[in-house]
Order: structure tokens, then sequence, then C-alpha cells
């Protein structure tokens, strides 16, 4: 049974949904980065929120992690490449916390335009401070959304309910997009001159970092509102504070901060500043959904291979692993077969499918195979990080697709060129099992096995008998013999499966055979 270690606060409805689905599940939240190195270890997945931070030394520990998953939406606490190098699968849950954060971000809007939070401390101080606050409206004003994704989206159609109007920049926005939206799309330093508040909705990347700077704070209009409930880093804390001091920015809201938590900092107690920590997802429904979602998302990773919004691996759906799970389990066989039999460096690879595989998503079966045939080299490697280290290496990855299948219902074709020479491999499913129909050009029926020997000789009388004798002579049972020729007397290749591992010695008895070329052993 799988288990899974929940190590940030979370609705107690992810730990049902784990237990319900059969998967074992621990809550231990609070631990340091020591102490989740002590145990990580013991776990297939790992559920957080924004508090825990797995990094690589982390992910390195976690020796039998497969998925991260993230409940909520930003994954900037999580190393992504740590977590892909080691085939770990990292996913999120993009749109169970967007509405809760939206409205967040609209109700500091608000505060910050008629400073609601000051004014309710005031008048509770016993002071009736009516003459000291005067408040804008929102209405007619321009709100200035940066990011215009989904949660950017759901503020955009909540300030034109409030009869703002919208101007959005966003470098991923098209023109019909912004249309449907009624935000008027716009370039950044235009949003910043024109905008009366701005509110961001990206995620922390290197182009977002900063975005809000100083020199973009001096474009502005004097009384402008800037609101940020998306990620800490994206407005320069220090400008913001001099700006506001200034009388420049009216009043900003800010539910997130560059160092979190945040319990001390520069900005508190700056008049008409507002904070909340990092409260955006923090309502009732909001938590529910993302606790139901990230543990339904894991439990069906680890129960049935399907992935869904992983940030680092194809998406398979619930209804495609199984009917993929046989040609996951082909594209694995014959590309570690084919990575054992290669002499030298992959330059470049081609996985044609035929027939009815065509109508399924190969982007799982093509990133197996290459993981297999990767893992001679790269033992560690899985179908996440497989597409990854092909890419940092420079080998080429194609796909191509041939609707007819020539012999079988499907088959699927691996062309690996190395530095050296060009190789072709095709295998099929034939009753549920994989099977290997051609093997460097020769056809052949052959099913795959955990040890095997590949032998290439010139087709000559007596041959096998001599073969067998070898294994024979050394004890080694043979379970099948698959053998393929072009033509008479040409080249002739087999492929033994045997019960136990080769050895080097038998090998080269193999080897030093007459008329034996080539001689390769298969583990798989
Ligand atoms: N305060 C809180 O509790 C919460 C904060 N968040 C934050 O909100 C962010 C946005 O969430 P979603 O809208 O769901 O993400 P999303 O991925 O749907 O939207 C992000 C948008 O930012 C845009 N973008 C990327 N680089 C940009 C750039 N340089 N300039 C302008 N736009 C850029 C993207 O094109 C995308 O449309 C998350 O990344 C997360 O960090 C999300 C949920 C809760
Ligand atoms: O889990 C939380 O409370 C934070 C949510 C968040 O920041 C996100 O989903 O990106």
């Amino acid at each position: 049974m799988p288990k899974v270690l929940i190590a940030d606060k979370m609705s107690s409805a992810a730990t049902q949904v784990f237990k319900n689905r059969g998967v074992d599940v621990d809550v231990i939240t609070g631990l340091s980065k020591e102490e989740l190195i002590d145990i990580i270890g013991e776990y297939d997945g790992l559920a957080v929120r924004s508090t825990t931070r797995p990094d690589a030394e982390i992910i390195k520990a976690a020796k039998n992690l497969k998925v991260i998953g993230r409940a909520g939406i930003g994954v900037d606490n999580v190393d992504i490449k740590a977590a892909t190098d080691q085939g770990v699968v990292v996913m999120n849950t993009p749109f169970g916390n967007a509405v809760t954060t939206a409205e967040h971000a609209i109700a500091m809007l608000f505060s910050a335009a008629r400073q609601i939070p000051s004014a309710s401390t005031r008048t509770q101080n016993g002071e009736w401070p009516k003459s000291d606050f005067k408040g804008v409206e929102l209405f007619n004003k321009t709100l200035g959304i940066i990011g215009c994704g989904n949660i950017g989206a759901l503020v955009a159609e909540r300030a034109l309910g409030l009869k703002m109007k919208v101007i959005a920049f966003d470098p991923y926005l098209t023109a019909e997009r912004a249309v449907k939206l009624g935000a008027e799309k716009v370039e950044l330093d235009a949003l910043f001159q024109r905008a009366d508040a701005i509110t961001l909705h990206t995620p922390l990347v290197d182009s977002t970092k900063g975005i809000v700077s100083r020199e973009r704070l001096g474009m502005t209009k004097k009384g402008i509102i800037i609101v940020n409930c998306a990620r800490g880093g994206l407005v320069d804390e220090e400008a913001l504070k001099d700006a506001l001091d200034a009388g420049h920015v009216r009043a900003a809201a800010l539910d997130v901060f560059a160092v979190e938590p945040a319990k001390e900092h520069p900005l508190f107690g700056t008049p008409n500043f507002i904070a909340t920590p990092h409260l955006g997802a923090s309502t009732l429904e909001a938590q529910e959904n993302v606790a139901v979602q990230v543990a339904e998302q894991m439990a069906d990773y680890l129960l049935t291979g399907a992935v869904s919004n992983a940030l680092n691996t194809p998406s398979i759906t619930a209804e495609e692993a199984p009917r993929l799970k046989p040609f996951v389990n082909l594209a694995d066989n014959l590309g570690a077969m084919t990575g054992q039999l290669l002499h030298a460096p992959i330059k470049s690879v081609e996985f044609t499918y035929k027939g009815a595989v065509t109508q399924l998503n190969t982007n799982p079966v093509t990133a197996a195979a290459l993981a297999g045939l990767l893992k001679a080299a790269m033992p560690d490697v899985n179908m996440v990080s497989a597409p990854v280290l092909a890419k940092e290496r420079g080998i080429e990855v194609k796909e191509s697709y041939v609707d007819e299948a020539e012999r079988a219902e499907s088959l699927i074709r691996l062309t690996v060129t190395t530095t050296e020479r060009k190789y072709v491999v095709v295998g099929t499913i034939y009753r549920g099992e994989p099977r290997i129909v051609r093997l460097f050009g020769v056809p052949m029926d052959a099913a795959f096995s955990p040890n095997m020997v590949y032998v290439r000789n010139e087709d000559k009388p007596g041959f096998i008998g001599r073969l067998g004798a070898v294994l024979g002579d050394n004890k080694v049972n043979i379970a099948t013999f698959s053998l393929g020729r072009m033509k008479k007397g040409d080249e002739a290749v087999c492929l033994v499966s045997v019960d136990e591992p080769i050895s080097e010695s038998v090998a080269q008895q193999i080897k030093s055979l007459d008329a034996v070329k080539i001689v390769d052993v298969v583990s798989l």
C-alpha cells in the first residue's frame, strides 16, 4: 500500500480521501527540514501547502518518493528541477482556490480604497475618527491587472461587475481572450501610467520578480493603489514604503511578502498600508477543494498511474491509464533492451506509432521508451526525468504517426541513431503481452524476459546447436529461443531468454564461437 505524508496544515478531507482510496497516510506538520529529511525516505507521496519547502536536499533523501502534491497553485516552494531529475511528479491544484484568492484581492482593493482595517481598529479604540477617513470610489476607475490567468481573469470579471475599467498586461494573453474578458490588453509601462489601482496575479519567476519596481512606481498616477495577493518578491517592498511615505501611493495591501512568515517588516505601521498573512486561499471552500483535489490526484497517480495537473510530466487521465499501461510497458521494455544493445552515444530517437495506439495519448509512451533507452547509462531515469535528461544531453526526440498497422493491431517503432549507426526495433502487444517483431531490421517474434542474450552471427548450419551447448555446459537453462534473418545465408540474429543472468564468462564463450559477430547480454 503506498504511503503519503501530509506535511502542512490541510483540511482533514485530504486524509479521508487517502484513507478511502486505500493509501496509508501520516499527518505530521511543523517538521524542521532535518526532521523531514530523516523520515521522508518512508513515503511514496508528499502533500504540502506553502510552508514545507521540498528542496533538492529533501528530495534527494526521499528515496521512495513518486509524487509531490501542492494543495494550492503556486509551486515556487518546490524544487521542480530536483524533483524532475529524480523522477518525482510534481502536481498542483490549479483551480481549487482561484475564486477565493480573486475575492481576497477585491476585498483588499476595497479595504485599501476605504482604509477599512485602520478605521475599524480606531473606531473600536473609542476614537470615532470620522473626519480622518476619506476614501475613493472604485466606480469608473481603471484597474490594471498584471497576470491575466485564472485568478487575474476572475478579478477582471469582478472588477467589471463593480463598473471599473480593466486593463491587463500578460505576455500570454491573446487579443481575443482580452476582448472576451472585457479587458483592454496593454503594455506594462502603459498599465503603470494609466491605472488607478494595480493588482498582481502572476507566478514569481525571473520575468516577474520586482515587476513593481521603484522605476515603475515612479510612472504611476499620484494616488495609485497597489494590491498583491500573488507572491512576495513581485513588489520592491522598500520602494513601496518610500512611495507610501511620500504620499504618492494612496494605499497598498499585501497578502504576500518576500520573506514569509513576515513577523517584522519595514512596511508594518506605515499609514495606509494593509497586511494579511498570506490568506488569499484561506476560505473553508478553497481549503476543502484543494485538499480533496490534491489527495484524489496523488491517490490516482500512486494507485493507477493517472496523472493530472502535473508540472513536469504529461497528463494521463484515469480512463487512459489502463489503456496506456500495456503500451507503456512495451515501450519501457523496447527502450531498455535497445539501450543495452547500443555501443555508442545516442544522437537522436524517433518513435513511430502505427495502428490503434495512434488514437491514444502517446506522450507517456514516448517518455517510457526514452526512459528505458537511457537506463543503460542512467539507472535512475524514469518517465518524468527522461525527456529532460534527453534534452540536456542534446538527444533529438521525434514522434510520428502512421494510421495503418502493418501486421498487428498496434506497432511502436524505435529508430535510434547513435554516433556510429542507426538501429530500428519494432514491438507490438499480443494478447496483452509486449513482443518484439523486428530487431535491427530482422523480422522475428519474441517475448521480453528478465534475462536475455542477443547474438548476431553468420547464418551457418550447426550454429544453434553450438550456442545451446555453451549455455547447457554452463548450466544456463534456455526458456525461449527466437531466430530471425533477412535471407538464407545472410546474417542471423537470435534472442535467447534464459532463466538466470548470463555471466561475463559465458558471454565470452559465446563470443568465441565460430561465426559470431556480436554478443550482448540484456537484463530487464
Ligand atoms: N495569496 C494566495 O494565497 C494565493 C496566491 N496565488 C498566486 O497567484 C498566482 C497566479 O495564479 P493563477 O492565476 O491561478 O495562475 P495562472 O498560471 O492561471 O496565471 C498566471 C498568469 O501570469 C502570466 N504571466 C507570466 N509571466 C508574466 C509576466 N512576466 N508578466 C505578466 N504576466 C505574466 C501568465 O501568462 C498567466 O496568464 C500563482 O502563481 C500564485 O503564486 C495563488 C493562489 C493563492
Ligand atoms: O496554501 C495556501 O494557503 C497558499 C495558497 C497559495 O499561495 C497558492 O495556492 O499559490
